[in-house]
C-alpha cells in the first residue's frame, strides 16, 4: 500500500465514524452553511492580486513536523495582508495535523476564498466543508474513480461551491476532467512517491483546456519559479511548506510576494 492508499483507507473509516456522530441535518444548521461562497476562480485571476493560495499546514507525511506552534488566526490574517489571493486550510488531522476548527477560525477572521484541503471521498465531507465555512473543495484524481469524481464535483456545484481538481499527469487529467470542475491543479508532488518537480506543471499546462483556471501546486520555494510558472500559463500557485517552515509564516509570505512583485515589475519595464 502506498501512502495515498493508506490515507484514503483511513479516510473512509473516519468519514463513516463522523457520519454516525454528526448527521448532515445538523451540519446544515451551522451559521456558515448559508453564507455566500467567495469565488476562488475570481480571486485567483484578479490581476490586482498575486494568484497565491497560501496554505496552513502543520505537518505532512513527506516532511514530518513543519510548524508545531503557528496560530491559524495570526497566520491566515497575515497571509492575506501579505497579498495572498486565497487560503488553503488542511483539515486532515491524522496525517497533516489540521482540523475543522482551523478552517472555522480562518473563516471567522478572513473574507477571501478558502479551500478545504482534505481527502474527499464522500458527499458528506462536502456538506461538512460548507458547514465549516469553506468555499472550494479539492478532488484528487489519483484517489477517485472518474465517475465518482464527477458526481462529487456536481454535488459541490449544487451547493454553490467551487471545485479544484488535482492531477499529477496527463492520464489523470484526461480521465478526470469534467464540467463540474472549476480549477485544475497540477500537483508537482507525486502523492505516491513524494517526488517533487516543477517540471510536472510545466509539462502539463498546455494539456489543460483554457476554460479551466490553472493552478500549480507544491514545491514552490522561489519567486523566480513562480514567474516561470506564470509565464507558462498558470493563474494560481499553491504554496505551503515554504511559508510554514518559517517561525513567522506570514512574514515569509510577505517577503516572497514582495520579491515576486519586484521581479514582475522589472520584467515589465524591460519589455
Ligand atoms: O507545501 P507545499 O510543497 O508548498 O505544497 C502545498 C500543497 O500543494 C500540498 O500541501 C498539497 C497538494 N495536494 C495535496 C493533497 C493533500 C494534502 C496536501 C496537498
Amino acid at each position: 500500500m502506498n501512502i495515498l492508499e493508506k490515507i484514503i483507507a483511513d479516510k473512509y473509516r473516519e468519514v463513516a465514524e463522523r457520519k454516525s456522530l454528526i448527521p448532515t441535518k445538523l451540519l446544515e444548521k451551522s451559521i456558515f452553511y448559508d453564507g455566500k461562497v467567495v469565488s476562488m476562480k475570481k480571486y485567483v485571476t484578479d490581476p490586482e492580486k498575486s494568484g497565491i493560495i497560501a496554505e496552513f499546514k502543520r505537518k505532512s507525511p513527506s516532511k514530518g513536523l513543519i510548524n508545531g506552534s503557528a496560530s491559524v488566526e495570526q497566520v491566515s490574517i497575515g497571509y492575506m495582508q501579505a497579498g495572498a489571493s486565497a487560503l488553503s486550510i488542511l483539515t486532515d488531522q491524522e496525517y497533516f495535523g489540521g482540523s475543522n476548527e482551523d478552517l472555522k477560525i480562518a473563516r471567522k477572521f478572513n473574507f477571501c476564498p478558502i479551500l478545504r484541503k482534505d481527502f474527499v471521498v464522500d458527499e458528506y465531507q462536502i456538506i461538512e466543508a460548507k458547514s465549516i465555512g469553506a468555499d472550494c473543495v479539492l478532488l484528487i484524481a489519483a484517489a477517485l474513480e472518474s465517475e465518482k469524481l464527477k458526481s462529487l464535483a456536481n454535488f459541490a456545484k449544487s451547493l454553490g461551491m467551487e471545485v479544484l481538481l488535482e492531477v499529477h499527469d496527463g492520464e489523470e487529467l484526461k480521465k478526470s476532467l469534467n464540467d463540474g470542475v472549476d480549477l485544475v491543479g497540477v500537483n508537482n508532488r507525486n502523492l505516491k512517491t513524494f517526488e517533487v518537480s516543477i517540471d510536472t506543471s510545466l509539462e502539463l499546462v498546455t494539456a489543460i483546456p483554457d476554460s479551466f483556471i490553472k493552478i500549480s501546486e507544491s514545491g514552490i520555494s522561489d519567486p523566480r519559479a513562480l514567474m516561470q510558472l506564470k509565464k507558462a500559463g498558470f493563474d494560481g500557485f499553491l504554496i505551503g511548506e515554504n511559508f510554514m517552515k518559517s517561525s513567522r509564516p506570514e512574514q515569509a509570505a510577505y517577503n516572497f510576494i514582495k520579491e515576486f512583485k519586484r521581479l514582475a515589475a522589472s520584467e515589465l519595464s524591460e519589455a
